[in-house]
């Protein structure tokens, strides 16, 4: 997922998106290729162990696998990885790319057995391509017109079994019976500064960079919980270390390379900021609703709820409530403001 922003041309810091096709490349040379070396999400590293290991023994194909979670937290490269332990092939394609249900069709004529088909933003497919997924998730069947006009007539084609595997940013729009279909949900989270630290170093590792154990934490902590910005900080914080000092990467260097690049002491960089100064100075701390926010920073909404918010919420500096966003005492102390007594709705704020 990209973010557009008309009233931030620079590109932010800390977006979760691939910036360029020159960090996509960046990206494919530090994924990690095997379960293994997939740091975190431990319980879905741990469940999908066992279903691809019953798999392989079986000979079958995975199960259908849904991945959701915000941008940046790996589910591109779990879908890399299952193939790779399935070893199986690895078709991508996106929702959006899969026009008409000839171009799915093609591809799913296609596959060879057990291998895995990844779709990616898979709430973005087209209805008339969404039905015929449903017969060939289910059966391994797809139904196909051939022909026009009066003489067109519908062919029943058997598929080889395969895993589809699904991602999305929002689990909440698929369709019912699409969400149905799959056997595993994975639900990524946002990964904590110890397992960033371990990605960091081994980024570090692979670029060459040297970079001291209180260099990866400092990045870590301010990486926002996801694992692209912590690699994508680390490059920056490499090239700041190269011109400004020795190269090596510090905790100072580190942080002097952060405040230049305007990403704050817990993560946050300037859309993250102007989201809660809204909350807190324009609507005074809420509740306010997702549409009035996004008018008053600038932002599409679906940003604000797919790419900003979900971390400020799990960091506990925002609240979703059903009149609206709520900033929390911590997100007021951020700002060095006194949060008030009670809540917007007169509750008491026990501390947060
Ligand atoms: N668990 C992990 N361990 C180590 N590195 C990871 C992990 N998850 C992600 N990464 C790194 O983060 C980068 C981004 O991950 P990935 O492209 O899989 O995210 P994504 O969830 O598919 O994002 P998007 O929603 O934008 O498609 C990868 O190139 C990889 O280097
Ligand atoms: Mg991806």
């Amino acid at each position: 997922m990209s973010i557009q922003t008309d009233s931030f041309t620079e590109q932010r810091i800390i977006d979760a998106a691939p910036t360029s096709p020159n960090e996509e490349a960046i990206e494919r040379a530090l994924r990690p290729k095997l379960l293994d070396e997939y740091v975190g999400q431990s319980k879905i590293r741990d469940q999908l162990e066992i279903f691809i290991a019953a798999a392989r023994n079986r000979k079958e194909a995975l199960d259908h696998t849904l991945l959701f979670g915000p941008p940046g937290l790996g589910k591109t490269t779990l879908a890399n990885i299952i193939a790779r332990e399935m070893g199986v092939n690895l078709r991508q394609t996106s929702g959006p790319v899969l026009e008409r249900p000839g171009d799915l069709a093609a591809i799913l004529t296609n596959l060879e057995a057990n291998d895995v088909l990844f779709i990616d933003e898979i709430h973005r497919l087209s209805p008339v391509v969404e039905e015929i997924l449903y017969p060939a998730l289910e059966d391994y069947q797809i139904d196909i017109m051939i022909g026009e006009g009066p003489a067109a007539r519908s062919v029943k084609l058997d598929l080889q079994p395969f895993t589809l595997v699904g991602a999305t940013t929002r689990a909440g729009m698929l369709t019912n019976p699409l969400r149905d279909r799959f056997g595993i949900v994975a639900r990524l989270e946002f990964y904590n500064t110890e397992e960033l630290t371990k990605i960091v170093t081994r980024s570090a590792a692979l670029l060459k960079a040297n970079i001291h154990p209180d260099g990866a934490v400092e990045i870590a902590r301010r990486a926002r919980g996801t694992p692209r910005i912590a690699n994508r900080l680390l490059r920056r914080v490499r090239d700041y270390a190269e011109v400004k000092s020795n190269g090596d990467i510090t905790k100072a260097t580190a942080d002097a390379a952060l405040v230049m690049l305007d990403v704050d002491t817990v993560g946050f960089d300037v859309m993250d900021r102007k989201l809660l100064e809204a909350v807190l100075f324009k609507f005074g701390g809420g509740p306010v609703g997702v549409g009035n926010l996004a008018a008053a920073i600038g932002e599409a909404a679906d940003t604000i709820e797919d790419v900003l918010e979900p971390y400020l919420i799990q960091q506990g500096f925002l609240q979703r409530t059903p009149r609206g966003r709520v900033a929390t005492p911590a997100a007021y102390r951020h700002f060095g403001v006194t949060p008030p007594r009670t809540s917007p709705n007169g509750e008491l704020w026990t501390d947060l």
